[in-house]
């Protein structure tokens, strides 16, 4: 039998799969059947999630362990920052460490244990980059510049200033009032330019953000691959980086700047070391079931909710009171 983790961060649900613990790995596209099936709400797996988080074995020096990232949608990300710190605790909680690194499409990426959240919230903070800015990065040569920085893109959204930038996941990000958060807007040009579209060709995370005060930001997502979610890790450290190159009276590098979202509340510090932007994302790592099924249903995506044996771990009602406890600066409901 095969042992599954449900996790989140900021109520951005995922399932960990550590292939380590399997008798044969899936392959490629068995991943992305199993991300599409595990992860729809209608199959009824613990109301299924916004991806799967698949755990290999690394061959690099101190680092613990390989993290791929597969959309609800089946498509693989380079990275994900809520995900990543799940994947930490996951790895911690399995050989002991509490600082060490985890391997990523593009870089091996620190990671580290923090002091729990809020009681019975446990915490990583880990770190995201590379930080990139130019079309080589980011597919939207179709809008004639190398960069977007504080740019109007009336292509996309008249009057609306925009940012972008890869984590190396590619971010969208633009910033403005409640509005612009709970608006149309959002979900029609999220929905747009992660369609057929000649700007992002390869799709873009959406982050409309609403600026609070000094290092104090809210940050709604719609995801590439995946479309709302609760609270996006990649988006709310892109997020924070634009804020202090476009704000930097009120958003400044190495101060953590707390960034509330629909899930709850994380913490970023941006940096720039050696010409290198990194941030530090700050944030629970929950457990919420563990879930055991055999192997072979997961190769052949085979398997109703019946097939799973589900445990339910007493985590969520802890989370659940962090989050009562924080202020609500932007009405957004929680997505299940
Ligand atoms: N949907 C993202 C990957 C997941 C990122 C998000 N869940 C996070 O916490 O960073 C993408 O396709 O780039």
């Amino acid at each position: 039998m095969t042992k599954l983790l449900k996790v989140h961060g900021s109520f951005n649900h995922f399932f960990i799969l550590d292939q380590t613990e399997l008798d044969q790995p899936l392959t490629d596209a068995e991943l992305v059947t199993l991300g599409q099936k595990l992860c729809a709400p209608a199959n009824g797996i613990l109301n299924g999630a916004d991806g799967v988080l698949v755990v290999n074995k690394s061959d690099h020096d101190g680092v613990l362990g390989q993290m791929r990232v597969i959309n609800a949608d089946g498509s693989e990300a380079s990275m994900c920052g809520n995900g990543l710190r799940t994947v930490a605790r996951y790895l911690s909680e399995k050989t002991g460490q509490t600082a060490f690194k985890v391997e990523t499409k593009q870089a091996d990426l620190t990671v580290k244990k923090q002091a729990d959240f809020a009681t019975g919230v446990p915490a990583f903070a880990v770190e995201i980059s590379p930080v990139r800015f130019n079309a080589a990065a980011l597919p939207f040569e179709k809008l004639g510049r190398d960069r977007i920085i504080d740019d109007y893109l009336p292509e996309l959204a008249p009057g609306v200033k925009f940012t972008s930038l890869a984590v190396p996941n590619p971010h969208l990000i633009a910033f403005g009032d409640e509005d612009l958060l709970v608006g149309p807007m959002m979900k029609e040009l999220g929905e747009y330019l992660n369609g057929k579209n000649p700007y992002f060709t390869d799709g873009v995370n959406l982050n409309f953000a609403k600026i609070l005060g000094p290092n104090e930001l809210f940050v709604r997502t719609f995801e590439r691959g995946v479309g709302f979610t609760n609270a996006c890790g990649t988006g709310m450290s892109a997020t924070s980086l634009a804020f202090a190159l476009t704000h930097p009276d009120l958003g400044h590098f190495e101060t953590p700047i707390k960034v509330y979202n629909p899930g709850g509340m994380v913490q970023t510090v941006l940096h720039f070391t050696n010409h290198r932007y990194f941030i530090e994302l700050i944030g629970n790592a929950t457990v919420t079931h563990t879930l055991t099924v055999d192997e072979t249903r997961l190769h052949q995506a085979n398997f109703t909710a019946d097939d799973f044996d589900i445990t339910t771990t007493s985590e969520d009602e802890a989370y659940h009171q962090f989050v009562t406890s924080l202020p609500k600066p932007v009405t957004v409901n929680v997505k299940d």
